[in-house]
């Protein structure tokens, strides 16, 4: 695990976001220190990528503030806006790949397109990130003859091209099964702490998050309404916490989107007695 950095990387206050009336979040407190892995969980439209967002600088607040090495990003320059985006790396859902480009032209792709760097350059660095991700031999596949997990471990190497001071990752652990989830976990919290950086991550897998990560928010109905080390989360008896941990159906995340009755859908009331 990361050493304790006092240091804020991102900090939320008080943030509140609404899609037109849909007010999505309630009032949201958040804090990553540099270098830490955290996850954000919730029940499914809660909010968790529009988190995300908000803090790629994709959206902006209606009120608190979004934080990010101590700048209020509604107070910056678009120039600075883009520079910071610059530096974060994001990985949303899935990741996908270019299908009609090589892995190595792939996780290229970013170094083209932000660095004036020589193609010496680019291909040492090309290697060097599919080097970490356990697939330097790779590099000339195309996404079609991959599996999931080595698709997922390219889309990470694409992610961290810039060595990015922010990494963010949507639902990194998706459609993967047992084997490469735990690998792709364990890349998250080595390349988070080889490249000194600070990841995000906003995920339903709550066990293979409890291995990997310093901290974890839990997010409901627009608010955080539990956080803690992965010990205290083991620990906690907080209903809602225990929801997750234990995989139960139902409990305070509901399992049914909010619905009128089951007559009233199917039938319409005009024809009911
Ligand atoms: N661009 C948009 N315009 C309007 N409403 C949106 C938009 N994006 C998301 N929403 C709504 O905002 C709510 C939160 O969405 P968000 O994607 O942040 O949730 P989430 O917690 O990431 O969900 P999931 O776990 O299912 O991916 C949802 O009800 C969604 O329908």
């Amino acid at each position: 695990m990361a050493p304790e950095n006092p240091d804020p990387l991102v900090r939320l206050e008080g943030v509140r976001f609404a899609y037109g009336e849909n007010e999505i979040l309630k009032g949201v407190d958040l804090t990553v220190r540099r270098g830490q892995v955290i996850a954000i969980m919730g029940g499914s439209g809660c909010g968790k990528t529009t988190l995300l967002r908000l803090i790629g600088g994709q959206i902006m607040v209606d009120a608190g503030r979004v934080e990010l090495a101590g700048r209020n990003l509604a107070e910056i320059s678009r120039a600075e806006l883009y520079d910071m985006r610059r530096r974060m790396g994001m990985l949303f859902q899935f990741g996908a790949l270019f299908t009609d480009m090589s892995v190595f032209d792939n996780v290229a792709f970013p170094l083209r397109e932000h660095t004036d760097l020589s193609p010496e350059l680019v291909r040492d660095l090309v290697l060097m990130k599919l080097n970490a991700v356990g697939l330097r031999g790779a590099e000339r596949l195309m996404p079609a003859e991959l599996s999931g997990g080595m698709a997922r471990r390219v889309a990470l190497a694409r992610a961290v091209a810039l060595d990015p001071m922010l990494i963010m990752y949507d639902e990194p652990f998706a459609g993967l099964d047992p084997i490469s989830l735990g690998v792709i976990g364990q890349l998250i919290r080595r390349l988070n702490d080889a490249l000194g950086a600070t990841s995000i991550m906003v995920t339903h897998d709550v066990h293979e998050s409890l291995e990997i990560v310093d901290y974890i928010y839990f997010v409901s109905e627009g608010r955080i309404v539990a956080q803690g080390t992965p010990d205290q989360i083991r620990e906690s008896q907080d209903p809602f916490v225990h929801q997750f941990v234990c995989a139960e159906a139902d409990g305070p995340v509901p399992f049914h989107y909010p619905a009128g009755s089951l007559d009233e859908h199917f039938f319409g009331k005009e024809l009911r007695t």
